[in-house]
């Protein structure tokens, strides 16, 4: 007996219906509708879209509604992506479709629309004008023409229904292509009827009775020089047929010279061997593999996914923000070619979706890509890559807030195959976990023929105040950025993120006001003229002073990209300057093009964002200049040493990667803090030492679990009450270990009109904390429909924002 139950997961997502629903599968779709397809279903007075997670014989509840349609022929996900989705709504606390919904390229996603179904003829002339011999309106086009008053009317007549439609954006590239049907008789018979004024049909009869294969209808048009109009007398005859043919868009098509491996260094092979060996023995481990800049990490990975292919199995590489890395996605796609998928944010939704049916019709072996690309739907995973691991962009910030990195590793159970985290500055969370044997370390310290790091000197800028330079440049910057323009030498100059300017600092002393207990930078609250601290809301007032020197040049930090350029072109204006921030890069392949543009030497110097410090890789780079190390210094957040180093430590590593020597200037207010010292020196170890201690005073990961609540409402007062009672059930519910902090004011206290407050929890052990979690949300249930009030859950928040 086939199964007659589906049990459905539906396309709403909401605290009510975060549950399956049982819908009968009907005779029509009996042996159509499988595990893991997109289904039509009745819900309500609606028509939505769900996902059949099982099927069963029978159910309990009775009077089941049909499925209306199945919208696949083929799952779109796998059973092992479908436990995956149900462990991740747990891990994450969030609805299972949502989770469903993110493993899923976008053009898979539904829309719905609702129109009028006509059925008899509306009494209403003008409702029947408007229906002008069609048998349905969209309901936008309805809604200023025709009052409801009379379309309720109307239904209760029963002339016109509601209909709902789903549509998906899926949409598959198709040519037209000419077939010939016809047999060389009746090609005969029709010559013998053509009037002798129909050449072009003369001309035609030829041209097909002689295709030996189908062509694209285009082709046919264009070698014969007619129209479709004449085309179509030869189908009418039954001479040829068109049909739609599917073809994939190739966006990365071009010029693509394979590379071969490299022979490898003793590093390199040594951490190569113990991957393979993971492998061999299909036993998930997951390596750290901690290799300063330009070690060779990338051969590595190379290597390993060629002998994954190799065994008949596949591989999934991660890149931070696959835009900001076009040079690391080359070196993929130049070794594997069309072995590759690329899943880019950039591309269009349909040929993200070309490439995601690559992978799911097994055309291609290996999936690049960013975050969402850990769901890449491969069945034989032999290895899986995490470049960068310490960057925060592996964390999604949205419902379901997972960090790739445990989806890796819970894939990699399932296929029994090694996970690797690659990067020259892990997170604390991962090297201690490789110090305590939870991953395995491998270690490359050399670069590639033991290039030496660059030299890394520290501008103290207080001191060039002192001495009377105001302006942005340090002397010593300023005479490296001119020896390089005379050489003929590039010239990289990072800025910290773009107008992030809500702590004060003295520019005298370098001083920043920080809270008390909590080890981070206090934020400026302009409505009380206050400084806070958004951990624990201590507060004091906004000082007019510096409370450290009394120099009242106190302020706020914070220049952009724009007015660095200014001063660049006053400065040195014989230099060419590209600049990228946000601004210059919001065009579909913008940042391929300024970064293509600067390795073509078409400029002296690449100014620009966070966004050029990844993988970059020029040969004439020869300086790289920080211009402030402070804005990222004094984030409030408590990984605000940590994002330092590992950002200094990154755009060091863009310097003198081949031939020329590098040279690294980092100006800042606070030379003597550890996290710039540390990376000077390119001593990870001494950093993480010092880092660790802190966070153990402190009580910060990876020593404390952290749980972030933020409550947003559009009443000021609301947010803080609802938040203020959350953390009374916290205290009341979990352990006396556990420490809850707040209510009180997220940093960025209002966005789009909506006030936000927060509880953080920390704790060590609180095997109840999902479930009290739990409790809380469903206990404000009732409100967040009512009264827009909403509470965003993050069980390992990264960005304290
Ligand atoms: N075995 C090798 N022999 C010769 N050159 C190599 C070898 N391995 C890598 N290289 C070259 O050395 C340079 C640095 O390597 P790669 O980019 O792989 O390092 P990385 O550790 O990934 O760097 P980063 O973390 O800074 O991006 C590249 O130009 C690469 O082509
Ligand atoms: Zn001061
Ligand atoms: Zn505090």
């Amino acid at each position: 007996m086939t199964d007659k139950i589906a049990h459905v997961v539906v396309d709403v997502p909401s605290v009510n219906t975060d549950r399956f629903y049982d819908y009968l599968i009907p005779e029509s779709l009996q042996g159509a509708i499988h595990v893991g397809m997109r289904v039509t279903v009745p819900f309500g007075n609606r028509t939505i879209m769900g996902y059949v997670l099982s099927t069963a014989k029978e159910s309990k509840v009775k009077g089941l509604k049909p499925i209306q349609s199945c919208l696949d022929v083929q799952p779109v996900l796998t059973e092992e992506l479908i436990s995956l989705g149900k462990w991740l709504a747990q891990e994450t606390m969030s609805f299972f479709i949502s989770s469903f919904q993110a493993m899923l390229p976008q053009a898979l996603k539904a829309s719905y629309k609702k129109s009028l179904h006509r059925v008899d003829t509306p009494s209403n002339p003008t409702l029947n004008a408007l229906f002008d011999g069609r048998d349905n309106i969209d309901f936008d086009e309805l809604e200023t023409l025709i009052p409801l008053k009379i379309i309720n009317e109307e239904i209760k007549r029963e002339t016109v229904t509601w209909e709902y439609h789903v549509t998906t954006k899926e949409s598959n590239k198709t040519v037209t292509m000419v077939k010939v049907v016809g047999e060389l008789e009746a090609f005969d018979r029709y010559l013998a009827h053509l009037s002798k004024q129909a050449k072009k049909q003369y001309q035609l009869t030829e041209y097909f009775s002689t295709m030996d294969q189908d062509q694209p209808l285009k082709t046919v048009l264009e070698r014969n020089k007619t129209t479709r109009q004449t085309i179509k007398k030869f189908v009418e005859a039954g001479l040829i047929t068109l049909y739609q043919q599917q073809v994939d868009r190739n966006p990365y098509a071009g010029d693509m010279t394979k590379t071969r491996p490299l022979p490898l260094q003793s590093q390199q092979s040594e951490a190569l061997d113990k991957i393979v060996d993971s492998m061999k023995k299909k036993r998930p481990d997951t390596y750290l593999l901690h290799g300063v800049t330009g070690s060779g990490k990338t051969e590595v990975y190379l290597q390993a996914i060629d002998w994954a292919i190799k065994q008949g199995r596949e591989a999934i590489v991660l890149v931070p923000e696959i835009s900001l890395t076009p040079m690391m996605v080359e070196r993929f796609k130049r070794r594997f070619g069309d072995e590759v998928a690329v899943l880019h944010s950039a591309l269009s939704i349909g040929e993200r979706f070309d490439e995601w049916r690559k992978i799911q019709k097994k055309t291609v072996k290996v999936a690049v890509g960013a975050r969402s690309a850990i769901f890449a739907p491969f069945e034989n995973l032999g290895i899986m890559i995490i470049d960068e691991e310490h960057e925060s962009t592996y964390k999604q910030e949205d419902h379901p807030r997972y960090h790739v990195r445990d989806v890796a590793i819970k894939r990699a159970e399932y296929h029994q195959c090694p996970v690797v985290l690659g990067t020259a500055t892990p997170t604390l969370e991962t090297f201690a976990r490789a110090k305590k044997g939870v991953y395995q370390l491998i270690d490359m310290p050399e670069r590639i023929n033991h290039t030496a790091m660059p030299h890394v000197t520290i501008e103290d800028m207080r001191e060039e105040l002192h001495q009377g330079n105001r302006t942005m440049f340090s002397r010593r910057l300023k005479l490296a950025i001119e020896k390089r323009l005379q050489n003929n030498e590039q010239v990289v100059l990072f800025l910290n993120r773009r107008g992030y300017s809500t702590f004060v600092m003295c520019r005298d002393c370098g001083h920043v006001v920080e809270c008390p207990s909590c080890d981070i930078s206090l934020t400026y609250h302009q409505r009380e003229h206050r400084l806070k601290c958004h951990y624990c809301n201590y507060s004091e007032p906004m000082p007019n002073v510096c409370p450290h020197c009394q120099s009242d040049t106190i302020r706020f930090f914070g220049t952009g990209t724009e007015k660095v350029e200014e001063a660049l072109n006053e400065t040195f204006p014989e230099a060419r300057v590209i600049r990228m921030d946000v601004d210059t890069t919001r065009k579909k392949g913008a940042h391929e093009r300024l970064l293509k543009q600067f390795g073509q030497k078409q400029a002296d110097i690449l100014l620009g964002t966070q966004m050029i410090a990844k993988g970059l890789d020029f040969p004439d780079v020869t300086l790289v200049g920080v211009l402030t190390a402070d804005g990222l210094l004094n984030l409030p957040d408590f990984r605000a040493a940590e994002k330092t180093f590992q950002l200094l430590t990154q755009v060091s590593g863009r310097a003198g990667r081949h031939e020329l020597t590098g040279e690294v200037i980092v100006q800042t207010y606070t030379p003597e803090h550890y996290s710039v010292l540390f990376a000077k020196a390119y001593d990870y170890h001494g950093f993480f030492k010092q880092e660790m201690a802190l966070r153990k005073a402190y009580q910060y990961p990876p020593y404390y679990f952290l749980t972030l609540i933020t409550v947003t409402h559009e009443q000021r007062l609301r947010a803080e009450e609802v938040t203020r009672v959350i953390q009374k059930l916290l205290v009341k519910h979990l352990s006396e270990e556990a420490i809850i902090l707040g209510p009180s004011p997220s940093p960025i206290e209002r966005i789009k009109g909506r006030y936000r407050f927060q509880c953080m929890v920390k704790y060590k052990n609180e095997p109840d904390l999902h479930h009290v979690l739990k409790k809380i949300l469903d206990h404000y249930q009732k409100d967040y429909q009512k009264e827009k009030l909403m509470i965003h859950i993050d069980l390992n928040p990264q960005q304290l924002m």
